[in-house]
C-alpha cells in the first residue's frame, strides 16, 4: 500500500500550467527524491501536498484518505511534516528552545504546559531526544543566530520531526551548503529511522544518488520518468533533457 499517492494532479497559475497530470506513489519507508530543472514545478508540487497551494484538479491520498484541499495544519496533524527552502527559525532563542516550541505546538498549548509541570518536563525531554537524533545536542544552549548555516538547516529538520510525521518532506535540504555540510546532511538523513518516509526535492546529484530509493523526474510540470536510481541514470529521455549525459 502506498503512504502517499497523487492522481492526475494539476495546478495552473493563470495560463501557466505548473503541474500536469502528476501521478506519484510514495511507499512506506521509501527515500523518494524529486529532481528536475529550475522551474520544473517541484516546489509547487510539494506545496500542494502540504496544503499550502490548492491544486486545480486531481486528488492527493495519504494513507488512502483523500486530503485534497485540506488546510496545512490538518495535513500536518495527519502526519505529513515539512521543512522549507527558507530558514524559519527563531534566531534569538536557543537551539533547544526552538525545538521545545515545536514539541509544545504538537503536544498542547503553553498555558496547559504551565499548569502541568510534568508536561513541561516531557516537552524538554522530547526536545533533547530530537536534538540527539539530529546530532545537535552539543549546540543545545547556543543561540540559533550563532549556528553555522548547515547547523541551522539541521535544526529545521529537528523542528519538522517535533510534529512526529510519518512522511517528511524536505525541500532542498542541502541548498547553499558547503561540501562538508552537504556530506553531514547526507549522513544525518541516513540515520533517520527507516520507518520515517522521506520525500525530498534535491538538485545536488551526489545527494540524490546517495540517498534515493526512487527518483521522480519532473519536467515542465510533468513526470518525465520515475524509477530506481539505475533506471533513471539509464533513461534516455532523462539523460537528454536533464542529466546531460553526466551520470
Ligand atoms: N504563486 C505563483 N504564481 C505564479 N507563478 C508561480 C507561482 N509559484 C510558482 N510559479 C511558477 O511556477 C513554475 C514552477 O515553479 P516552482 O518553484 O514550483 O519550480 P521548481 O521546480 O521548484 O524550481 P526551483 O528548482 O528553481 O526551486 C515557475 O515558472 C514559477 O515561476
Amino acid at each position: 500500500m502506498t503512504l502517499l499517492r497523487t492522481e492526475n494532479l494539476c495546478k495552473s497559475f493563470g495560463n501557466l500550467q505548473v503541474t500536469t497530470n502528476v501521478s506519484l506513489s510514495v511507499f512506506p519507508g521509501e527515500r523518494h527524491v524529486i529532481i528536475g530543472p529550475n522551474g520544473a514545478g517541484k516546489t509547487s508540487l510539494v506545496h500542494q501536498l502540504t496544503g499550502q497551494l490548492r491544486c486545480s484538479s486531481g486528488r492527493i491520498l495519504f494513507k488512502e484518505r483523500d486530503i485534497t484541499g485540506m488546510e496545512p495544519e490538518a495535513i500536518c496533524q495527519m502526519g505529513i511534516g515539512r521543512t522549507f527552502q527558507k530558514n524559519t527559525l527563531f534566531p534569538s532563542l536557543s537551539v533547544a528552545e526552538n525545538v521545545r516550541l515545536a514539541v509544545q505546538a504538537k503536544q498542547g498549548s503553553w498555558y496547559q504546559a504551565l499548569r502541568n509541570i510534568d508536561s513541561m518536563a516531557a516537552h524538554w525531554e522530547r526536545s533533547y531526544q530530537i536534538l540527539d537524533q539530529i546530532q545537535l545536542t552539543d549546540s543545545a544552549d547556543q543561540r540559533v543566530s550563532n549556528l553555522s548555516y548547515g547547523e541551522q538547516r539541521q535544526l529545521e529538520i529537528a523542528i519538522a520531526l517535533a510534529a512526529e510525521p510519518e512522511l517528511l518532506l524536505l525541500d532542498e535540504p542541502t541548498s547553499g551548503m558547503s561540501p562538508a555540510e552537504t556530506n553531514r546532511m547526507i549522513d544525518l538523513v541516513r540515520t533517520l529511522p527507516e520507518s520515517l518516509t522521506i520525500l525530498m526535492i534535491e538538485h545536488d546529484m551526489k545527494v540524490v544518488f546517495s540517498l534515493a530509493d526512487t527518483i521522480t523526474v519532473l519536467y515542465y510540470g510533468e513526470v518525465l520518468a520515475s524509477g530506481t536510481p539505475d533506471e533513471i541514470k539509464s533513461n534516455e529521455k532523462v539523460r537528454e533533457v536533464y542529466l546531460g549525459g553526466k551520470h
